[in-house]
């Protein structure tokens, strides 16, 4: 059935010293194709630091620090098409199956609280997390049933990085991001819906796992965001992405993110790589899991949800025609969970990319 957490067990719960010791539960366990250390040993990346303060000046300092912008957000190849081109035809994607153990009915998936993936079938394999998922922004969205009592501190803290977060990170971020491709600094901002643009907080707690070469601490993804803002544990490591090998000629491998100490990690999500008609990609990340615990705080940045996601108009010519579809920014949300729990990407479980022939091609 297709309600959080539903009929999932979840790590926490399993975890008895003894028995678990032996093996993890057989709903997390990967096939052995999957398992992480089946894919290329991971390498680790270094990564360009953006000093915040100076993005926000002006000058020189503020021109340096933007020109380190593309490579730190995973994207320094902007792959525009280089030909005229037209679009091929679309029809809209079939409604994804019905849930597994449901009559039929669709149930619409509540990301908040406490739980694990949502589960759609029972072969599923699941997460090795737990997490609490909060609507932090706007405030008059919150939904503060879901948010624990305990500890008291939390909802002020939280409050506090929400409004640090947002306003000294991803605000100025954004805008640099418009600025970095020469258009005004609101290009993307501008489109989220100002005050009704949502902001999602979610806490992801990974148990020491006594066989972490079995399973996922978060399966391979993209994020459903604008930009997404990370914290991470600055002992336990974990957080891969899966990067071009030598500039996109050697295929993929995973990298690991490390060494980031207290500094915050920002990356694009699927409604960034959207907006900007592909000159910033969503990298596809995961998290493997080791025998220690591990917690992280993420940060998602969306659109108002009844806003259009599409490529901005400044970003589509004849030259450069749009590579994605539009459509509402809570469809792409519903679809992303949809995706999520196939383990598929939301761009193309929704058959948003188009396809385009060489107008060269087409004419002759
Ligand atoms: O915990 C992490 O390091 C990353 C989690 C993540 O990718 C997510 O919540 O989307
Ligand atoms: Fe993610």
């Amino acid at each position: 059935m297709a309600v959080r957490g539903a009929g999932a067990p979840s790590p926490t719960a399993g975890f008895v010293p003894g028995w678990c010791s032996r093996w993890p539960p057989a709903k997390y366990v990967l096939r052995e194709s999957d398992c992480p250390t089946a894919s290329v040993p991971a390498t680790s990346l270094d990564f360009p630091t953006v000093d915040l303060r100076r993005l926000a000046d002006t000058g020189t300092a503020a021109e340096e620090e933007a020109s380190k912008l593309p490579s730190a957000l995973h994207s320094s190849t902007a792959r525009r098409p280089r030909r005229s081109s037209i679009p091929t035809s679309w029809s809209p994607p079939p409604p994804p199956p019905a849930p597994a153990g449901g009559g039929g009915e669709r149930f619409q998936f509540q990301p908040e609280g406490y739980g694990v993936d949502r589960v759609d079938t029972d072969e599923q394999v699941l997460d090795w997390c737990d997490r609490l998922c909060l609507e932090v922004s706007p405030p008059e969205s919150r939904r503060l049933r879901f948010w624990p009592a305990h500890p008291p501190s939390l909802r002020r803290l939280l409050d506090e990085f929400t409004a640090a977060s947002g306003d000294r990170v991803a605000a100025p971020l954004l805008a640099a991001m418009g600025r970095a491709l020469e258009f005004p600094e609101d290009v993307f901002s501008g489109r989220l819906g100002g005050d009704r643009a949502a902001t999602y907080a979610r806490f992801t707690y990974y148990p020491p796992c006594p066989r972490p070469e079995l399973v996922n601490g978060v399966k391979p993804h993209t994020d459903n965001s604008v930009l997404t803002v990370l914290l991470l544990d600055p002992d336990v490591g974990g957080l891969q992405l899966l990067s071009k090998r030598d500039g996109g000629a050697g295929g993929d491998e995973w990298v690991n993110v490390g060494g980031l100490g207290h500094n915050l990690l920002v990356i694009v999500g699927d409604e960034m790589e959207i907006m900007s008609n592909g000159v910033f990609r969503a990298p596809v990340h995961r998290v493997v899991m080791s025998v220690k615990e591990r917690v992280s705080l993420v940060m998602f940045y969306l659109p108002e949800p009844e806003r259009n996601l599409e490529p901005v108009e400044e970003l589509v010519d004849e030259a450069r025609p749009a590579m994605y579809r539009k459509l509402k920014a809570d469809t792409f949300a519903d679809g992303f969970f949809d995706a999520f729990a196939a383990g598929e990407r939301a761009i193309d479980f929704l058959k948003l990319r188009v396809v385009h022939q060489e107008a060269s091609a087409s004419t002759s």
